[in-house]
């Protein structure tokens, strides 16, 4: 069974990313299996290296948009890219708009040790 870390890991971190190619969405939420049973609608992959994203657990503490108390913001904006199922995307050919930009992110951590499970917001 895929633990919480290792599923964070296959649906938000790509460290050689971004490709700045208008499909790099299109492959990669197939690639990560995110289009099986459903297009997921919003996905955002994180081009830093891991040890980097996994740091964010000991940066800004504050409250995840479910009320939990474990979210935390990264220090530094970070660069990402924004998957975000188009209008006219019908399953099981799930399509998407890329967006890449440089934000901060707020994940959820969770575990001993403290590592990220769960990708909230980026701002
Ligand atoms: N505090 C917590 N502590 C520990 N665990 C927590 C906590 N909170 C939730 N989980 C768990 O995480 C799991 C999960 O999949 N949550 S999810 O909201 O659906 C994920 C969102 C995210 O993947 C994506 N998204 C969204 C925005 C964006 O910019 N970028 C972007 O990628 O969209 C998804 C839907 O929004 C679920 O098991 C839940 O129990």
């Amino acid at each position: 069974k895929e633990s919480r870390a290792m599923k964070f890991q296959r649906q938000h971190m790509d460290p050689d990313g971004p490709s700045n190619n208008s499909n790099y969405c299109n492959q990669m939420m197939r690639r990560r299996h995110m289009t099986e049973g459903w297009c997921k609608p919003v996905n955002t992959f994180v081009h830093e290296p891991l040890v980097d994203v996994q740091a964010v657990c000991l940066q800004g503490n504050i409250t995840c948009k479910n009320g939990q108390p474990n979210c935390h913001k990264s220090s530094s904006s970070m660069k990402i890219t924004d998957c975000r199922v188009t209008s006219g995307s019908k399953y099981p050919n799930c399509a998407y708009r890329t967006s890449q930009k440089e934000k901060h992110i707020i994940v959820a951590c969770e575990g001993n040790p403290y590592v990220p499970v769960h990708f909230d917001a980026s701002v």
